[in-house]
């Protein structure tokens, strides 16, 4: 049963990311996808093919954690790298799909590259349970595919390996990144954006 009371609300406070999303340029021509965990089987996700700066509350589905719709609409495109996160971090309720320019321009640079070794920043400290700059945080890159349970399945294998893991990229793509709720989600988001620009920023002074 649906708690259409809650849908409404976490569909509100999506639909407000997603308009800062838009502005900062993270979400042009209805790319990116977002979602907040309902309950233990359950999550609302944006429907296919929508500007996501300009989402509505009618905007959301919610499907169960196999990606399956148990409301009506066609959900996303990419809904299950939303619900594999869900179903394997019992702790996080915010899923954020971005494509920012940085992300997808750093997946490109470094064409052969299987991660982003991020060390000795202290912005590190925005990611959930990392308390120092003395760390290093790695960011995989996968490659882009349009089979998305494939891409799904290369992903859990990761991260069943690399459970501290906050964020990934997908080529050319772009990023996903998930929180306990939606504004730690927006915070790691964030902070991955800053760091990625320090990184391309380190790339063009060593060249
Ligand atoms: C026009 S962007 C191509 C699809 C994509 O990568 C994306 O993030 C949006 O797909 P959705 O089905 O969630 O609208
Ligand atoms: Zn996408």
């Amino acid at each position: 049963m649906i708690d259409s009371k809650y849908f409404y609300q976490q569909a509100i406070a999506l639909a407000a990311a997603g308009e800062d999303l838009y502005q900062r340029g993270w979400v042009p021509a209805t790319s990116g996808n977002f979602s907040a965990r309902l309950d233990a089987s359950s999550a609302i996700v944006t429907a296919s093919g929508k500007h996501k700066g300009r989402l509505s509350p009618t905007d959301f589905i919610a499907v169960d954690l196999q990606a399956n719709p148990i409301s009506e609409g066609k959900p996303s495109a990419e809904t299950e790298l939303h619900t594999q996160l869900y179903a394997r971090f019992p702790e996080i309720a915010a899923v954020l799909h971005c494509h920012s320019p940085k992300v997808t321009v750093i997946s490109k640079a470094k064409p052969n590259t299987k991660a982003i070794h991020l060390e000795d920043y202290e912005l590190l400290k925005a990611f959930d349970g990392v308390d120092t700059h003395a760390t290093r945080v790695d960011i995989p890159i996968f490659d882009n595919t349009q089979d998305i349970s494939a891409l799904a399945a290369e992903v859990d294998t990761y991260l069943a390996l690399h459970p501290t893991c906050p964020a990934y990229l997908i080529r050319g793509h772009g990023v996903y990144c998930w929180g306990k709720d939606i504004d730690s989600c927006m915070r790691n988001l964030e902070a991955l954006d800053f760091l990625i620009e320090c990184e391309l920023e380190l790339m063009r002074l060593a060249h």
